[in-house]
């Protein structure tokens, strides 16, 4: 069979993503955020493109949150985040290219699990696909995960060919919550991975273009399964709590 001075194209494949879950995850350690440059590949990363546009002109956008709570329980309706999103499984019509994004990215973090002892990496979230529309848009700084609900590393994949500091858009993230932040440029085909929790605080610029990016959390089993039960039992509590509101009230309840 093909085999090329005594390897198969399998082996090659394989040797490929070891050696860059090796350095993805040296590089985690280090630095707590880690970027892979052509990740795809020109074609495939410009056929990703073509499909998030599609999805944007066919409206299958929608706004991201809106309000943030202040803190002390009143609603306030600031903007914190600015990006229109779209939910993604990867089975939708024409979205094959994003689907295999999901699927290549899922490859790699299997072999960055086998790497990484503190966590055990098994599922992640749909595709969030996400556009800053330009005009100023941007995300305040805010950490992926602060309260432990399972997700560890969050990994951004960009779509912005072209792109230039002097459109802003740029991702600055504070790593260990260093006071300079690292300025990630969203260039078309980086993918960039980062710690999910408090590790890194980050934001997105205000953006003068129009500017993509697919994210992908991925979960450790232990952290999500504790979160899981830690919901469950709240929501058994919210139920108790209104059963006896229900029982007080006169004549209601069977
Ligand atoms: O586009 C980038 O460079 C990063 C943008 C970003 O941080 N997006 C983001 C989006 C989120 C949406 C829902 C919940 C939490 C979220 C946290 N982060
Ligand atoms: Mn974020």
């Amino acid at each position: 069979e093909n085999r090329l001075n005594g390897y198969t194209p399998m082996d090659l494949l394989q040797n490929r993503f070891f050696e860059r879950a090796e350095f993805v995850v040296d590089t985690l350690r280090k630095q707590g955020y880690c970027y892979l440059d052509d990740f795809h590949g020109e074609d495939i990363a410009l056929k990703i493109l073509s499909e998030v546009k599609n999805l944007h002109h066919r409206e299958k956008f929608t706004d991201g949150e809106l309000v943030s709570s202040n803190g002390n329980g009143s609603m306030l309706n600031k903007k914190i985040r600015d990006d229109k999103i779209a939910w993604i499984d990867g089975k939708e019509e024409n979205c094959q290219a994003i689907s295999h994004h999901m699927t290549t990215v899922n490859t790699l973090i299997r072999f960055c699990n086998g790497l990484i002892e503190e966590y055990d990496i098994e599922h992640r979230t749909k595709a969030m696909v996400a556009c800053y529309p330009g005009q100023g848009t941007c995300y305040k700084r805010h950490v992926d995960n602060p309260n432990k609900d399972g997700r560890c590393i969050t990994t951004l994949y960009y779509l912005n060919p072209g792109w230039t500091e002097e459109k802003g858009g740029m991702l600055n993230l504070y790593p260990g919550g260093s006071e300079e932040p690292v300025k990630i440029l969203p260039r078309l085909d980086r993918l960039l991975l980062f710690w999910s929790d408090r590790r890194n605080p980050h934001e997105v610029a205000p953006s003068h273009d129009v500017r993509y990016a697919i994210t992908l959390w991925y979960f450790d089993k232990n952290e999500r399964a504790r979160f899981r039960k830690k919901q469950e039992e709240e929501e058994r509590k919210k139920a108790i709590f209104s059963g006896q509101e229900n029982g007080s009230n006169e004549g209601g309840g069977n």
